[in-house]
């Protein structure tokens, strides 16, 4: 059964200096489906996400989260975010920042589970600057878990991930959409996609140019020639 969608995001234009970021992207997400945003750098994946939490002002069209505004009270509560990158150099330490955000929501993951889930115990208490960047994505990764959202942007999480990493992040990604959590994923890794996307969103120059599942989009030729074929890559 297919149920209500978490995110609909209409006609989203954003311009930077007069240069088009997004240029009448459509995208809708629905719990418990992995939506995936494909597209070449700059395309304007990351813009949309900063869209939909409140970080940017779109010119036009409307971007719903759960009925509310991005940046609304209800639309915080319920949005987690996992950006490409975070204050890298703070002195926080990973069990300070968990404990920090896990107070801002009303009913937290408690802490001790995701720093078990996430192996972060070992640096627990080591300041976030001086984590390696696949410790600094699995902290960034509990962050946006921490206030059991309904719908998680995850930006990018396994860039740079070694391979057992990368799998254990997808196995946890997976539980979370198990969950019945609506994800919206960025990845240039097109195995990424393939393996945990219910949908993919092919985005070129700030639309959307191809979507579908991807058994739907690779009928006839690989993921891969599918984003080649639907993107231009001329915005980087
Ligand atoms: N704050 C900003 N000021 C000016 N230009 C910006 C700003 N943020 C994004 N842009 C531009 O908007 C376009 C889209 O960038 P965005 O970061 O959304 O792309 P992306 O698809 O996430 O790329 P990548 O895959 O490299 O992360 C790019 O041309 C970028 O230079």
């Amino acid at each position: 059964m297919q149920t209500s969608p978490v995110l609909v995001a209409r006609d989203v234009r954003v311009s930077f200096g007069g240069v088009p970021a997004l240029d009448g992207l459509d995208l809708v997400a629905a719990p418990g489906r992995i939506t995936a945003l494909l597209g070449p750098n700059g395309a304007g994946k990351t813009t949309f996400i900063r869209c939909c939490t409140g970080l940017v002002a779109p010119e036009a069209g409307s971007i719903d989260l759960f009925g509310s505004p991005p940046g609304s009270a209800t639309a915080r509560a319920r949005v987690g975010l996992m950006p490409q990158s975070t204050g890298a150099w703070s002195g926080i330490t990973p069990g300070h920042l968990l404990r920090y955000l896990a107070r801002l929501y009303a009913d937290p993951q408690p802490v001790a589970e995701l720093v078990s889930r996430l192996g972060i115990g070992p640096f627990e208490n080591t300041p976030y600057r001086r984590l390696s960047g696949g410790q600094q994505q699995a902290v960034n990764l509990a962050g946006a878990l921490v206030g059991r959202p309904g719908l998680v942007f995850l930006d990018e999480p396994t860039a740079g991930l070694d391979v057992r990493a990368k799998r254990n992040t997808w196995a946890l990604v997976s539980e979370v959409r198990a969950a019945g959590v609506a994800i919206v994923l960025t990845t240039h890794d097109m195995h990424e996609a393939a393996t945990l996307a219910d949908e993919v969103n092919i985005v070129d120059r700030g639309a959307v140019t191809a979507k579908g599942t991807v058994a739907e989009l690779t009928r006839d030729v690989d993921l891969e020639e599918v984003f080649l074929a639907n993107t231009t890559g001329d915005r980087a």
